[in-house]
């Protein structure tokens, strides 16, 4: 991990920035792939999932054999577990359906607003290094929750051309009926522009590498909606000597075993924090299965020691973390300063990984800085909202007349014309009668 001491504010915005991938490349890749599901839907779809998935498939489909198979792949303590985080899921989303509102604004003026689910909804479930089955959980149930009547899942095959059995049960339990083995750029290119078997949907959501991030940029440039850029994981720990540096080390490799292009970030208030977390991340790096993948990311990293705590939460808010763990003494001081995270979770017994399982919060949430513009998948994310408004005959009369005052100004007569007509109607039935 990169060690910065006390760094100047001018090195902030080089100690914030993301690995990233050369985005030339990505981003020619993106259009190739693009380009050809647009014309030949399928075809193009298992050419690709060939090319980057080393999987030779005839269709896409999953069906209903495999998830009976999968049913019984899955032991019994991973199902308990999965219907654990699921209820804990279920309350947090259900508690966030929003209220009908309604306001008369003038006498005789009604407007109201009503949340209604987005119908078809895409969601896109990482596969490529570790099979994120949890991710089906954050998706597919507060969808459900929302009303969203279409939910196609799309997830990349291993070589053998099979699904993770997990993800196939967490799809059923979630009561996804339409699942897909297409992953990365090709799976966000078939719910954009529809194929023979993958529907187009309204909305994708979910997270991914780099591709699928790219992927979902350009779909948002085409008219489907996106949930937010959800790239590459990434973590900041806030320690204090308050912090349990074998705790501070276990959530940093939480995320750093993501991917190679993860990033986890320590700040830290004495020097004197630094070297026991660096000896602490040599003893768990060297037992984690998937070291090398966390190695690479720790490359990406940095322990970042600023004394005072006013540049702690600073420097925290230009970095904007996808994920916040703050463990210190004066949490409060530092709450009550948070603008830009994705998730926070406070106290030395609150892992990251508790949210990206199990507590009930969602785990899709924004990467590389978006934080600072975007939320994290939330119940509002699969909703629309649509204003209503009724007008009565008074009330036309009573906020008539500075509609055509504004139209007037506007130099927009149809508009004016539009109340002006009906005022002189009311008007003279109201001088007959
Ligand atoms: N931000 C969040 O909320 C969140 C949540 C969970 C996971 N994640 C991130 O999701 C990512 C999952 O990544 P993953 O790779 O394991 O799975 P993935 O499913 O996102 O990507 C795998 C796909 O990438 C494509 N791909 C791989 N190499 C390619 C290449 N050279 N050219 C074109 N396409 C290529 C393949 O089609 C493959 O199917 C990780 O980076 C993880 O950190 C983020
Ligand atoms: N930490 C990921 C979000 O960045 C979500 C996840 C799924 N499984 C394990 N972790
Ligand atoms: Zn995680």
């Amino acid at each position: 991990m990169i060690v910065a001491i006390n760094p100047k504010r001018e090195e902030w915005e080089q100690l914030a920035e993301r690995p990233a991938l050369e985005q030339q490349n990505l981003q020619s890749t993106v259009d190739e792939v693009f380009k050809s599901i647009q014309s030949d839907g399928d075809k193009a779809v298992l050419e690709f999932t060939k090319r980057f998935d080393n999987a030779t498939l005839i269709n896409t489909v999953a069906g209903e054999e495999e998830l009976q198979y999968a049913d019984q792949l899955v032991g019994g303590e991973l199902k308990e577990a999965i219907e654990l985080a699921a209820k804990n899921i279920e309350a947090f989303h259900t508690a966030q359906k929003p209220q009908r509102v309604e306001v008369e604004t003038a006498p005789g003026v009604t407007c109201w607003q009503e949340a209604k689910a987005i119908q078809k909804v895409g969601i896109y479930i990482p596969g490529g290094t570790a099979p994120l089955f949890s991710t089906v959980l954050m998706l597919a149930l507060p969808a459900k929750i929302a009303g969203c009547k279409e939910i196609v899942l799309c997830t990349p095959p291993g070589p053998d051309g099979s699904i993770n059995p997990a993800i196939l049960f967490a799809a059923k339990y979630a009561g996804v009926k339409q699942i897909f083995k297409v992953g990365g750029i090709q799976a966000i290119g078939a719910m954009t522009f529809g194929t023979e078997s993958i529907p187009k949907v309204d909305k994708i959501f979910g997270p991914g590498n780099q591709y699928v991030t790219a992927a979902k940029q350009r779909a948002a440039q085409l008219g489907v909606a996106i949930d937010m850029p959800a790239g590459p994981s990434e973590l900041l720990v806030m320690a204090d000597e308050t912090a349990v540096p074998e705790f501070v080390v276990s959530d940093l490799l939480s995320q750093a075993e993501h991917g190679v292009d993860s990033q986890v970030i320590c700040v830290v208030k004495s020097e004197e924090q630094v070297e026991p977390i660096q000896k602490e991340l040599e003893i768990q790096l060297a037992l984690l299965p998937r070291k090398e993948i966390a190695e690479k990311a720790i490359e990406n990293s940095k322990i970042i020691c600023l004394p005072e705590d006013q540049d702690c939460v600073d420097f925290i808010n230009e970095y904007a973390p996808e994920h916040y763990i703050l463990c210190v003494q004066n949490e409060d001081f530092y709450l009550d300063q948070v603008i830009n995270a994705g998730s926070v979770f406070i106290g030395n017994y609150t892992p990251e990984s508790a949210g990206d399982y199990a507590s009930g919060t969602n785990h899709t949430l924004p990467t590389n800085g978006y934080a600072k513009s975007y939320s994290g998948v939330n119940l509002d994310a699969f909703m629309k909202k649509i204003t209503f408004q009724k007008i009565t005959e008074k009330g036309i009369l009573g906020i008539g007349p500075a509609i055509e005052q504004m139209a007037t100004a506007e130099q927009l007569d149809a508009h004016k014309n539009a109340v002006t007509k009906r005022l002189a109607y009311l008007n003279s039935k109201n001088l007959k009668s």
